[in-house]
């Protein structure tokens, strides 16, 4: 038996790092995913076909690879399996084989992190014989997203646990109605740091001048609660104009890298309405208004194009 989840990664609209304390914000489900399938094994196995490991030495008496990276990558689907141990008693008499496989690079601001964590509880209690809900699932993978990073917000777990647009507000999900079908040009540039490490840097400015960073982050609610009335009315140059505004907060902040503002800038020279860092920054993921503009000029500058339109199922689960 094979338990495949399939988890839709995700794009932040409004209100990244800002929602982290506590300011809304606005992310959906793309058409991009990442599928966890969990099989029994001998052994405890974790496969991944698009690891991004620094620093690799290989032993070439016994051919095994030291790497102090590898526990930290693989550290998401290791403290879901240690969850499972510890809240429903699994000591881990079944060992599993569990396989990512994505067509997305790790750590580039589409929630890659988070659609491990969902498709591994899913997949992972699916295959110790529970059924759980997706609210179980989406405040586990919280939790689990926390151990982890040490900072978190439940943006990422829950907007890929139940797909579309969703408004996250004082620790809460409300689905958003949008009455035009509304679709954008994202993609991402290479990226130098995890969301984790810029979670941390936001941190520390957040230590150092509190009151600054209030003010900034009291902007990004400004942006964001405005941004969902034009998303809601379907006013597309309202909605734009508030993305870059939302990206100049994000700067401010130190969330973005020059390739992020290049882009986004030669964006709006060009005309298009809007465009915004997507998620963690420290590169990563861009998102922008519908436009072709957009995209030549994503492809011009080194990055990657992802399908940006809307799905609205969340993750699924089956039996392969
Ligand atoms: N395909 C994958 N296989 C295994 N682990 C993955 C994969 N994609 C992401 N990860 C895990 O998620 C981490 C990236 O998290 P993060 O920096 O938050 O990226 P994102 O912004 O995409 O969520 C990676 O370092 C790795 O630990
Ligand atoms: C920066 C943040 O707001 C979003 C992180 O998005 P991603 O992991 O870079 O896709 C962190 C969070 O909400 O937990
Ligand atoms: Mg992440």
């Amino acid at each position: 038996m094979i338990v495949e989840a399939n988890v839709p990664l995700k794009l932040t609209l409004f209100g990244e790092h800002a929602v982290v304390y506590g300011k809304p914000a606005i992310a959906y489900t793309i058409s991009e995913n990442l599928k966890v399938r969990v099989r029994e094994s001998e052994k405890f196995y974790v496969a991944s076909d698009n690891l991004q490991l620094k620093g690799i030495r290989v032993d070439l008496h016994e051919f095994k690879i030291e790497n102090e990276n590898v526990k930290k990558v693989i550290s998401y689907v290791t403290e879901v399996i240690n969850y499972f141990s510890e809240k429903y008693g699994f000591n881990n008499e079944r060992k599993a084989l569990i396989e990512i496989e994505s067509n997305v690079d790790p750590s580039v601001g589409l929630g890659t992190s988070a659609a491990v964590v969902v498709g591994t509880v899913i997949a992972y209690s699916k295959f110790l014989g529970l059924d759980l809900q997706k609210q179980d699932i989406a405040k586990i993978s919280h939790e689990i997203e926390l151990r982890v990073q040490g900072i978190a917000s439940i943006m990422d777990t829950h907007t890929e646990t139940y797909g579309g647009f969703l408004l996250i507000r004082e620790n809460k999900v409300e689905n958003l109605n949008i009455p035009v079908p509304l679709t954008f040009s994202a993609g991402y540039f290479r990226r130098i740091m995890t969301t984790a490490e810029m979670l941390r840097n936001v941190k520390n400015l957040k230590d150092r001048d509190p009151s600054l960073f209030n003010s900034l982050i009291d902007s990004i609610e400004r942006v964001t609660l405005e941004a969902k009335e034009a998303l809601i009315s379907g006013d597309i140059d309202r909605l734009g104009e508030l993305m870059y505004v939302n990206h100049g907060l994000l700067f401010s902040l130190g969330v973005t890298v020059p390739i992020l503002d290049q882009f986004v800038s030669m964006s709006r020279a060009s005309g298009v309405k809007g465009c915004k860092v997507s998620g963690g920054g420290g590169g990563g993921a861009v998102i922008c208004t519908k436009d072709q503009r957009a995209e030549l000029l994503m492809n011009a500058l080194g990055g990657r194009i992802v399908n940006a339109n809307p799905t609205f199922q969340g993750v699924t689960v089956k039996l392969i």
